[in-house]
């Protein structure tokens, strides 16, 4: 399971006391690379019971975080499922911040069927259609992210593919497009599904102002793969066909989403070989497979032709 800071039952319940709760159990959450998760049973002052998820950020500090919970609020005055900061009260605890925020019902997917995948690109393009926080983003957004990476990272990759990549970072930097809210990490464990409906967009904290196309791209790389990892183009188009159901592309976009995902594969063979080793304590999954998207990159890059 995911956590890398371990908190004991008394500094969980000196959280829950600072949202007025009493914590009744606390489970630590297997999933997730980036920040440290609990599933909590509490209960209200009233008695009530409650289940709640409290993160623990490992990388955002305090003063970031309005940001997200503001773009949170936001979407879900939209009525999409998302996972909204209770009262927006951030609590410090082993020196990092926390928030706590409802359990959503449901389950992740591994193999999403038609009807999921055209209500993952129907939920994609509202994220889109959402208004961004008037506040400036506090945290690189996810084009900046691939850049940051790319410029401290690529010296993991060959000579050959470091060149690559830099031709192809500078095909899509040139391309311009007004920026949307952007979820930058859109994967099959970001989201939850209950009997056929989804229940559950999770772990906007790589959100930020963004390419719509570059969002889109991230989301067909995970959501639309055979078996063996190449774009299955039957899912790929009902995907499709939910975004532009609801928020049409021109025919001008949809020939550059190619290049988006192979340069969206870049970012996330390069997170993944950036990710640091696990530290000793950690509990879970912690760590995530480069080869996994190397292979992915491969395959969209072979694939621009
Ligand atoms: N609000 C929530 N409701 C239900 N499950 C959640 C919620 N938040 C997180 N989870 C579970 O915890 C896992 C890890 O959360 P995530 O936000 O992806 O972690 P990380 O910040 O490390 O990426 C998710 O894959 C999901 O299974
Ligand atoms: N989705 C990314 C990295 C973040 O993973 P998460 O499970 O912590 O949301 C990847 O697969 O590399």
């Amino acid at each position: 399971m995911s956590v890398f800071t371990p908190l004991t039952h008394d500094q969980l319940t000196e959280v829950l006391a600072a949202h007025g709760l009493r914590l009744a159990q606390a489970t630590p959450i297997s999933e997730g690379i980036e920040n440290s998760n609990y599933r909590i049973d509490a209960v209200d002052s009233a008695g009530r019971p409650l289940a709640l998820v409290l993160t623990l950020f490992e990388q955002l500090e305090a003063e970031q975080l309005p940001w997200f919970c503001e773009a949170l609020s936001q979407l879900a005055a939209t009525g999409l499922p998302v996972p909204e900061p209770r009262a927006g009260r951030i609590v410090q605890c082993r020196g990092r911040p926390t928030v706590l925020v409802p359990r959503l019902p449901g389950t992740h997917l591994q193999w999403p069927d038609d009807a999921a995948l055209e209500q993952i690109g129907a939920a994609l393009a509202r994220i889109h259609l959402s208004p961004l926080p008037a506040s400036p983003c506090p945290a690189p957004p996810p084009q900046a992210q691939l850049q940051l990476l790319f410029l401290h990272h690529a010296d993991a990759l060959s000579a050959d593919d470091q060149a690559q990549a830099a031709s192809l970072m500078q095909r899509w930097q040139a391309l311009d497009s007004p920026p949307v809210l952007c979820h930058g990490d859109l994967f099959r464990d970001n989201v939850l599904f209950d009997h056929g409906q989804l229940s559950g967009l999770l772990d906007f904290y790589n959100a930020g102002p963004g390419c719509p196309l570059y969002d889109l791209a991230i989301t067909q790389n995970d959501w639309c793969r055979a078996a063996d990892n190449q774009l299955a183009a039957e899912r790929d188009a009902i995907l499709l066909a939910g975004y532009t159901a609801v928020r049409p592309l021109s025919a001008e976009q949809l020939a550059l989403l190619p290049l988006a995902r192979t340069v969206a594969a870049l970012r996330f063979w390069l997170s993944r070989l950036a990710q640091p080793h696990s530290a000793e304590g950690t509990l879970g999954q912690g760590h995530k497979d480069p080869q996994e998207f190397e292979q992915i990159y491969r395959q969209r890059l072979a694939a621009l032709g």
